[in-house]
């Protein structure tokens, strides 16, 4: 079986390109949120985005974009990926794959089974599917949280896209989710971070060989 692929999101200084190539990682995630700690500007955006190295694959994020605003990203920042975070519904997800061409990366928050049905609906318009931990209620941030959700819900499911997890990822548990749930791809935030939107190269390094090496776990 293949090596498990990284993505380390919300990416805000050269070195943090720089950490997570060296780590091995398969993606680098940038935040266009105000909101969030790791929000970067278009123009900072750019600038990390050209520092990536062939093989990573930059991932920007963005919550109920505009076209404006997505118009503006695009044309600036060299992405390989889109990945929306809100509550976009699957007609907003296709319109975006339509309109920018290049491929969608939904997120769906779970907390509960029924939460499941959701990513059923998206895998028909998304490229690939984000499970990531549902918010909790009045939160500033849709994701970046550090939470975690009950991996059991998920345990051997499988949907017909390519698909990643996340919320409350870390060096420490990365290698159980990826045995629980047999997932190909993880992501991660503030699990790799010393300080809100501040990552640190250690944990990252950590993060990457754990979730390497989980693949030679038995899948439960
Ligand atoms: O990271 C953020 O600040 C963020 C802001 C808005 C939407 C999503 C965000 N992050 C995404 O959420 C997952 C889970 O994060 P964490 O590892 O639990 O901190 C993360 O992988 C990002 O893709």
């Amino acid at each position: 079986m293949a090596d498990v692929r990284v993505k380390i999101c919300g990416l805000t200084r050269p070195e943090d390109v720089d950490a997570v190539a060296e780590a091995g990682a398969s993606y680098a995630g940038l935040v266009f949120f105000p909101k969030s700690p790791r929000h970067v500007t278009v123009a900072a955006a750019r600038d990390l985005a050209l520092r990536a190295p062939v093989g990573l694959a930059k991932v920007g994020l963005v919550v109920n974009p505009s076209d404006a605003l997505l118009d503006e990203i695009i044309a600036q920042v060299p992405l390989d990926m889109i990945q929306l975070h809100g509550t976009e519904p699957p007609e907003r997800v296709a319109e975006v794959r339509a309109r920018y061409g290049l491929p969608v990366m939904k997120a769906v928050g779970v907390a509960e089974a029924a939460d499941l049905d959701k990513l059923d609906v998206y895998q028909r318009v998304a490229d690939q599917i984000l499970v990531d931990a549902k918010p909790p209620k009045g939160a500033d941030l849709p994701g970046g949280n550090g939470l975690a959700f009950d991996w059991r819900l998920i345990a051997g499911r499988r949907w017909s896209r390519p698909w990643m997890l996340a919320g409350g990822l870390t060096p420490q548990n990365v290698a159980r989710a990826v045995a629980m749930t047999g997932v190909a791809q993880v992501d991660v935030s503030s699990g790799v971070e010393r300080a809100p939107g501040v990552k640190e190269a250690a944990l990252i390094r950590g993060f990457v060989s754990a979730a390497k090496v989980a693949e030679a776990v038995p899948r439960l």
